[in-house]
């Protein structure tokens, strides 16, 4: 499973598998000072390595690994006031904290597919067990982040080789959800 090619850190030396009691924890992010701690009742779903240039990833990687939780699910827990939103346009409503960068949640508020659910990186639990990566979402916008085209076929091949089918958006099935969503919501659909 050794590879140059590097992913994510939660991924490249073997995906871990959920642990079935897994029943939630505590989101933590990267300062040594006051560090902001969210607390997620339950499993993340839908969890995904993701290749856009919007969500959070450690240094030296040009993947995240984000999944969804449903926002009543999601409590601040401690230091809550370092966090601000990077992008108050964008679909997702991304809480930074502001002295170390870690994406904390990012709630869908909008009328949506997903509104309320809330983006998370269970990379940040400070307990394992969580549901690992389904599959490789947005990969061709890793070119937005400088990667060489030329890297795309390696890169996609690594993906398979760790059971990460990739996708250029979300997978099929969540394009599939979000267009019935659409579709019910414009009548093309009974609802
Ligand atoms: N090429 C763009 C894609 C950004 C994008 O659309 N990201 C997706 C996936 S994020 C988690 O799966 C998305 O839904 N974004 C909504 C938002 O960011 O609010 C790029 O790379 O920037
Ligand atoms: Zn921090
Ligand atoms: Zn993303």
């Amino acid at each position: 499973m050794e590879s140059a090619i590097r992913i994510h850190p939660a991924v490249d030396n073997g995906i871990k598998p959920a642990d079935p009691g897994f029943s939630g924890g505590t989101l933590v992010c990267a300062c040594a000072d006051r560090p902001v701690k969210v607390k997620i009742e339950g499993q993340v779903a839908h969890n995904h390595v993701c290749g856009c240039t919007k969500c959070w990833k450690p240094k030296g990687v040009v993947f995240s690994v984000v999944a969804v939780v449903p926002h009543d699910k999601v409590t601040v827990l401690e230091n809550g006031d370092k966090l601000q939103v990077v992008d108050s346009s964008a679909l997702i409503q991304r809480h930074a904290c502001r002295e170390c960068g870690v994406h904390m949640y990012g709630p869908v508020e909008r009328e949506h597919a997903f509104q309320g659910l809330d983006f998370v990186h269970p990379e940040r639990f400070q307990e394992s067990g969580w549901a690992p990566p389904e599959f490789a979402a947005f990969v061709s916008s890793i070119i937005e982040a400088g990667v060489d085209p030329s890297q795309m076929d390696a890169i996609r091949a690594r993906l398979r080789e760790l059971g990460l089918e990739p996708y250029d958006c979300l997978s099929p099935a969540l394009m599939d959800y979000v267009a019935s969503w659409v579709a019910k919501k414009s009548g093309a659909l009974a609802a």
